[in-house]
């Protein structure tokens, strides 16, 4: 049976699941133009939750389930402690016209795909940043095997319900509020625990640096600035420069200068390895969530 394509310039998106990861994809997806407001809907019943997104012009309902029948494309965006019995409520409403993606952290897509009964479904795991297009997602969807043009397409994996169209749709939502990779399910957890929390990790960092900035005498808003900066131009310098973060750090650390002493205080203190055990433990926490 063909699935019907989701025509992309009039499809309508709905968030199941209101939070600040919901929030920050529907701000930079309205922030990028790929979607006026007017097409994206969801529901809560706190009032600071409805304001925080009739403020940019989404719709917000009541119910859950007038935002399914009000949408194409659904995104499920809530804790994975409720993503099932959430789903499974919303069940009889999930026909296979709809496209569903889920941003859980550890719920496999095999469950999600029961659970909707159906096989329509989209595996994502972005970040906040999205709020300011600069998230970095990853995706993860079972396409069924097709044939194209007389030549042989296999897209990532057999057995979905999901199509190309549905993909390059899905692609080219969360491409307009960043970067976008597609990755095997079975590395989920691990991305989850990098990109997924890291924005939280780099927080902390920026935090402490600019304590650090006061500890040596800065005004607070000046450390703060300077730190977020700091850490916005190094990601920019990996990101654009094509250098090794090695590379870029041995740029800065001249022969028995301050970088140099600054740095041999974070190797003694283990600096990169309590990053490394973020992300592992994150990771181990996300694998929990899976059935
Ligand atoms: N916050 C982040 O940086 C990221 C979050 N995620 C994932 O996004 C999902 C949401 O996370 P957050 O936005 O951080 O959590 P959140 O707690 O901010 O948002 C979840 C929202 O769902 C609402 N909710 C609870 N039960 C509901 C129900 N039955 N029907 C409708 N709404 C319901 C809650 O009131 C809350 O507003 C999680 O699955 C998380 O793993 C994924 C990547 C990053
Ligand atoms: O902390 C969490 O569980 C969610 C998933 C990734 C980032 N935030």
């Amino acid at each position: 049976m063909t699935t019907a394509p989701i025509q992309l310039d009039t499809y309508k998106l709905g968030f199941i699941g209101a939070g600040k990861m919901a929030e920050s994809i529907a701000r930079g997806v309205v922030q990028s133009g790929v979607l006026h407001p007017s097409r994206i809907s969801t529901a809560h019943s706190n009032p600071l939750r409805r304001s925080a997104f009739e403020s940019f012009g989404v719709k917000v309902f009541s119910q859950n389930q007038q935002v399914v029948e009000d949408s194409d494309v659904v995104i499920f965006s809530v804790k994975p402690q409720v993503v099932k019995d959430v789903v499974l409520q919303l069940q009889p409403l999930l026909s296979k016209k709809k496209l569903l993606v889920s941003v859980a952290a550890g719920v496999k897509l095999k469950d999600l795909q029961t659970w909707a009964g159906s096989e329509r479904f989209v595996r994502v795991m972005p970040n906040t940043p999205a709020a300011v297009g600069e998230a970095a997602t990853v995706l993860f969807f079972l396409c069924t095997l097709f044939f194209h043009c007389a030549c042989f397409c296999l897209v990532m994996s057999l057995g979905g319900a999901a199509t190309e169209a549905d993909g390059e749709l899905i692609s080219k939502l969360f491409g307009s509020v960043g970067k976008i990779w597609k990755a095997d399910e079975k590395l989920f957890d691990a991305i989850t625990g990098l990109s997924g929390s890291g924005p939280a990790y780099v927080y902390i960092a920026i935090e402490a640096l600019a304590d650090g900035g006061v500890a040596a005498g800065l005004p607070r808003e000046l450390a703060l600035g300077l730190a977020s900066q700091t850490v916005l131009g190094a990601a920019s310098m990996v990101c654009q420069s094509g250098k090794h973060p090695g590379q870029l750090k041995d740029e800065v650390a001249s022969p028995g200068g301050t970088t140099i002493a600054g740095i041999h205080e974070l190797e003694k203190d283990g600096f990169r390895g309590l990053l490394m055990n973020a992300v592992v433990a994150a990771a181990k926490r996300s694998r929990e969530f899976s059935n």
